[in-house]
């Protein structure tokens, strides 16, 4: 069972997410992303998904043309974990 992290650890995961931002008090992070058009936006959606469900850790997510926004929580644990801090440091590595 993956736990919630603790406001501290939670605290130190943000600081190397500099794109992303804690919702509180639902506690998970959210980054938007804009891409030049919806087929650009649909690939690196691909991408994520991909990487996810290897992960076996799923996003929240929606899109809008050329825009996407993913939020990440970990349902089992009703809360952030480090699930999701490992989940958005590979999508950020998917835009280096
Ligand atoms: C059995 C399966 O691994 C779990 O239900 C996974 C699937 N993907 C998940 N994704 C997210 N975001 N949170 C979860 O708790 C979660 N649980």
């Amino acid at each position: 069972m993956v736990e919630r992290l603790s406001d501290a650890a939670r605290q130190a995961a943000m600081f190397d997410l500099t794109q992303w931002q804690l919702e509180e008090p639902a506690e998970a992070i959210v980054r938007r992303f804009k891409f030049k058009d919806f087929s650009e936006a649909f690939a690196f959606m691909t991408r994520v998904a991909l990487l996810a469900d290897a992960a076996g850790h799923h996003p929240e997510w929606s899109n809008v043309y050329n825009n996407v926004t993913i939020r990440l929580t970990t349902h089992d644990a009703r809360g952030l974990s480090e699930k999701d801090i490992a989940l958005a440091h590979r999508i950020d590595a998917l835009l280096d």
